[in-house]
């Protein structure tokens, strides 16, 4: 039985990295038995005040980024650390070799519903070409990360992660351990699940809502065959199911004004998740090419996101490309 550090050292992972992945452990856990403990540890409800992102912030929004920026803050392999929460980059040592962006807290509006909710992580290299702490050194390819994962706050805390090869997926134990529960997730090419908001159905470009309405028509359709629909409303869930059993997950450009762009942001919500989906052999695409190409000249720049079955993504890029 592998715990988190064997396999991490079994995997090749250099020490420095290897520390920096438990400390962002040993933060999940102080988040997660807060997010176990709920009402009686104060933790829900609103914290009353706005991110730069115009959103309101939950109490567990703070909560889990302070426990996030106090720990990491604390590691000289740290140069600087991004977060959904903070306006601007927090600048840490000057010497680490190590960037971290995190959403502290996803699927926020989850937290008061006792429903799935996570923390997002992505580690990138410091970059010696751009002044040391600049924010600039967060503007790189979702192909420079060295680690990217995901804690899951759901009826177990589940730790889900990619150092580069497999995607690994290990289980918070009762003695406050993360063990190994399985090697290596794979994403199979074909699906019959899709998850989007179909709230936003009308918000839509003619080509997302003529694919979606293929997927719904089912047997009598096009696609002659049935798609079942999920949606958390919490994306850590969404990819977590997709990790598990297969699947699609969308969150389109919309022609509302602020999410035009989509809602999700690029740095610390799709490069991660489009490394373990890639890593996993499925495909995280923005509509157009595949996220991981995209860098992230904004802090929290927003992006369309299209991810899990390779085919079923490579299906809709080619809807779209149609027009
Ligand atoms: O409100 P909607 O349209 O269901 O959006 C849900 C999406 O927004 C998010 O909650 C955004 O994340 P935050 O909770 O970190 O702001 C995603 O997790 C999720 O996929
Ligand atoms: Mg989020
Ligand atoms: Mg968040």
């Amino acid at each position: 039985m592998h715990t988190l550090s064997s396999q991490l050292r079994s995997d090749g992972v250099a020490p420095e990295l290897e520390l920096l992945i438990g400390e962002l452990a040993a933060a999940s856990k102080t988040i997660s038995a807060k997010v176990r403990q709920g009402a009686l540890a104060g933790v829900l409800g609103s914290a009353g005040h706005e991110n730069v992102q115009g959103e309101t912030q939950k109490k567990l929004d703070v909560i889990a980024n302070d426990v996030l920026k106090q720990t990491l803050g604390r590691l000289a392999q740290v140069r600087a650390l991004a977060s959904e929460e903070e306006d601007h980059p927090v600048p840490c040592h000057v010497e680490g070799a190590y960037l971290v962006a995190f959403d502290p807290l996803d699927g926020s509006s989850n937290i008061d519903i006792n429903g799935q909710i996570g923390t997002i992580f992505t580690v990138y290299p410091a970059r010696d070409d751009v002044p040391a702490l600049s924010p600039e050194q967060f503007a790189q390819s979702g192909r420079a990360q060295v680690c990217a994962g995901y804690v899951l706050y759901g009826p177990s805390t589940q730790l889900v992660l990619t150092t580069g090869g497999p995607v690994r997926l290990y289980t918070l134990a009762q003695d406050g351990g993360f063990v190994l529960t399985q090697e290596a997730l794979r994403i199979e090419p074909e699906c019959s699940e899709f998850a989007v908001n179909l709230a936003n159905f009308r918000h839509w470009s003619a080509p997302v809502q003529a694919y979606i309405q293929k997927l719904q028509a089912g047997v009598d359709g096009p696609r002659g065959r049935d798609f079942n629909m999920r949606w958390n409303g919490a994306m850590v869930g969404d990819v977590h199911r997709v990790l598990m059993r297969g699947g699609i997950f969308l969150y389109p450009a919309n022609t509302q004004s602020k999410v035009h762009n989509g809602k999700l942001r690029l740095l610390y919500e799709a490069h991660p998740m489009a490394l373990l989906v890639e890593n996993a052999g499925g495909r995280a695409s923005d509509g157009q090419g595949d996220i991981l190409d995209r860098v992230a000249d904004q802090l929290h720049q927003r992006v369309p996101v299209v991810l899990g079955a390779a085919c079923e993504v490579q299906l809709v890029v080619e809807t779209l490309a149609q027009g």
